[in-house]
């Protein structure tokens, strides 16, 4: 399924009718009520919010991923009270935001409580955006940091084989006067999902986004998805991150790094099993000025030396724009969810 063409006719749909397909969807592809409301709430947000590679893009690849018996489409969370500071969830092979939506009352509660709380999800599988994941703590007052692992495709800085996923790092702060301040960043040069994209729609990618499968630069999509590999975003830099998102998203949570699971016996098998870690911070536990105030003057002096986009300008300026108009698709990516959805 493609983002939205200029050229394809197009169909929009309010918020609720996008939920309420893609519910059916994952309905009928064998997950539980609950799973299904959460996964389809995401993904619309994401197609709402104009983060096309993780949006309705991504149905097709639930479908395949729960019909090969990958994932556990109704499994039930977990939820462990490790310490003052730290709760564990093992997601039972589930999706990862199901496992976030059962423990977030109690890790609100510790992070309120101690100023500072850590969730380990482990045995889990993200196929989204990470974005969705913080920002709601943010429009709590609270601060967030996530970070997850994909699958095997970024060739670590220096060595000539992929080791590492994708990795992204998002990031969350309320800010008075405004919405939160949010990234959300693969660690990658480019995210698999936008790989796939520009294959499907035959576009060159920008050079220095990966390898072809003798490990030449290439700007073939195709080439970097058939049997090569993606390169971390700057350099040695990135790479470095992607490797900490390793560290605390697998072996931080119990859950698998990148390269350790298998899906080879399951055919259409698309989401990583893998592991995710949120901090989450209360700003008003710290010692000095009100933290949302701090955030709006940072962004103020921003702005001031010129600055005209922050992180999350744009996601917002689509929503807005949704939420006004509805969400567009293609008709034919329309109809496509229709016949996921039996309907
Ligand atoms: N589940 C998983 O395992 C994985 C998921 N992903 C997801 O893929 C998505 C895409 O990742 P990626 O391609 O790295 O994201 P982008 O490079 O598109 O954007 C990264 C961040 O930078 C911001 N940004 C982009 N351009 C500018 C600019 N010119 N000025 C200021 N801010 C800017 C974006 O804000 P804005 O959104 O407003 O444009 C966003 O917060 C993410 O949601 C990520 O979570 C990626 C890898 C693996
Ligand atoms: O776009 C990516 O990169 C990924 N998204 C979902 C999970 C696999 C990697």
């Amino acid at each position: 399924m493609s983002a939205p063409s200029d050229h394809a006719a197009s169909c929009t749909l309010s918020f609720d009718a996008l939920v309420s397909l893609l519910e059916k969807i994952f309905l009928r592809h064998g997950t539980s009520t609950d799973v299904a409301r959460c996964l389809a709430e995401n993904c619309a947000g994401a197609e709402r919010d104009g983060a096309h590679s993780h949006g309705v893009f991504r149905l097709p690849g639930y479908v395949s991923t729960l019909n090969s018996g990958w994932v556990n489409g109704k499994a039930v969370p977990v939820v462990e009270d490790v310490a003052s500071g730290f709760v564990a969830v093992d997601a039972g092979n589930g999706f990862a935001q199901p496992a976030l939506a059962a423990a977030r009352p109690l890790l609100v509660e510790k992070a309120r409580s101690a100023g500072i709380a850590v969730l380990a999800i482990r045995n889990s599988h993200h196929f989204a955006a990470l974005w969705p994941d913080v920002e709601p703590f943010a429009y709590e007052g609270l601060v967030a940091l996530s970070v997850v692992n994909s699958m095997t495709c970024v060739v670590p800085h220096g060595a000539d084989r992929p080791l590492f996923g994708t990795n992204p790092i998002a990031f969350a702060a309320p800010r008075a006067d405004g919405e939160p301040i949010v990234f959300d960043l693969a660690t990658s040069a480019i995210a698999h999902g936008d790989v796939q994209i520009a294959a499907r729609k035959g576009e060159l990618l920008p050079p220095g986004m990966g390898v072809d499968s003798l490990g030449q630069p290439t700007r073939d999509p195709k080439a970097i998805l058939e049997g090569g590999a993606l390169l971390p975003f700057g350099g040695h830099k990135g790479s470095a991150l992607s490797m900490m998102v390793e560290l605390l998203a697998a072996a931080l949570t119990g859950g698998n790094f990148s390269f350790e699971f298998d899906w080879s016996n399951h055919p259409g098998a698309k989401t990583p099993w893998t592991g995710q870690l949120l901090i989450v911070i209360d700003p008003s536990k710290a010692a000095g000025q009100d933290f949302a105030e701090r955030s709006r003057e940072l962004v103020r002096q921003m702005h001031g030396v010129g600055l005209r986009r922050l992180p999350g300008d744009r996601r917002h300026r689509e929503r807005s724009k949704a939420n006004e108009q509805g969400i567009t698709l293609d008709e034919q990516t329309l109809a496509q969810l229709r016949e996921l959805a039996g309907i």
